[in-house]
């Protein structure tokens, strides 16, 4: 069985509040893209986990394998599996490869054993893997609150983006550890985006995204700015660091700026992508 998972960008991300727990709570805008890992389940005499990609852990770390052993313990399932994970989303770049991962084993798990699991029931189990995991059960264009679990679907945006990670290495509990709440000056407005959302307006939804999360990374890497701006001298009608980063994207109305603005990137920069938005999960 094989499973195409996509990528997911943040078009806003706003933090809140905090739990006791000190997790951040968030509002923000969750859209996946046409940018899919694809995960191959089949039953193995032992588990075994493969990954194309050096810097994905194969072993009990990879959150893939962690989804197997929660949903064997959970469904009293006693086959062993192999997992094979072609990744092509980058890896810690903000844009959930793992996260997709391990929807895509429950959902393939769900599946191969009949067990006629619900979108929520799926959800609840996914949350125990991560924050971003239920989200990839809806897809398409949702708001996210509480810490990414209470999801509501919105229309689905349609665009073309460019994606961009630069070479850099940020972790998402050193961002969330250095963001000061009361320091943050620019906050979304993520009613009205939802509005235009829902009226299908793109341009204005480019102008409007907001991430307060770049106060702490742009700070830091000056690289993530640039490449907003090449983007938008490139013709984006809006650029914005998604999720933790560093990577950034671009909205276009136009393919072929996008493109140009692609090769312009490709100079400097390896992972870079022409993608659209999508309207499913996996
Ligand atoms: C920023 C977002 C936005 O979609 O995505 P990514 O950049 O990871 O794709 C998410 O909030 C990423 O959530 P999640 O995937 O759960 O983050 P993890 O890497 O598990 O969290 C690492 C650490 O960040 C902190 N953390 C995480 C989520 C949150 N809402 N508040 C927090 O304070 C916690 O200290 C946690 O231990
Ligand atoms: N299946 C997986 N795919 C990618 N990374 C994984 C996976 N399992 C565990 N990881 C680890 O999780 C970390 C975060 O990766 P990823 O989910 O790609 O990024 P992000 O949280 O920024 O969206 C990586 O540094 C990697 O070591």
């Amino acid at each position: 069985m094989i499973i195409e998972c996509p990528a997911k960008i943040n078009l806003s991300l706003d933090v809140v509040g905090k739990r006791e727990d000190g997790y951040h709570l968030l509002q923000m805008i969750m859209q996946t893209i046409a940018l899919y890992d694809r995960v191959k389940i089949t039953k193995n005499n032992e588990m075994v986990i493969t990954c194309n990609k050096i810097d994905v852990p194969c072993d009990r770390s990879n959150i893939a394998y962690r989804a197997v052993e929660v949903m064997k313990e959970k469904f009293n399932i006693e086959d062993n599996f192999k997992i094979e994970i072609e990744k092509n989303i980058p890896v810690a770049a903000g844009l959930a490869g793992g996260s997709t991962n391990a929807a895509a084993v429950i959902k393939g798990l769900n599946d191969m054993y009949s067990l006629n699991l619900s979108i929520d029931q799926m959800k609840e189990i996914g949350l125990k893997l991560g924050a971003d995991v239920p989200f990839f059960f809806e897809g398409g264009t949702c708001l996210a609150e509480g810490i990414g679990e209470k999801l509501t679907k919105l229309n689905d945006v349609s665009c073309h983006l460019v994606v961009a990670k630069p070479p850099i290495n940020v972790s998402t509990k050193y961002v969330y550890q250095n963001l000061k709440l009361d320091e943050i000056a620019v906050h979304p407005d993520t009613k009205r985006i939802i509005q235009y959302i829902n009226s299908n307006d793109i341009r204005s939804l480019a102008e409007s995204m907001v991430n307060v999360l770049e106060t702490v990374t742009v700070r830091e890497y000056p690289v993530i700015f640039e490449i907003k701006n090449i983007m938008m001298e490139f013709g984006a009608l809006g650029s914005l660091m998604s999720g933790s980063g560093p990577s950034v994207f671009g909205i276009f109305e136009d393919k072929a700026d996008a493109l140009k603005c692609h090769n312009r990137l490709r100079d400097y920069i390896k992972e870079v992508f022409v993608v659209s938005t999508i309207n499913r999960g996996v």
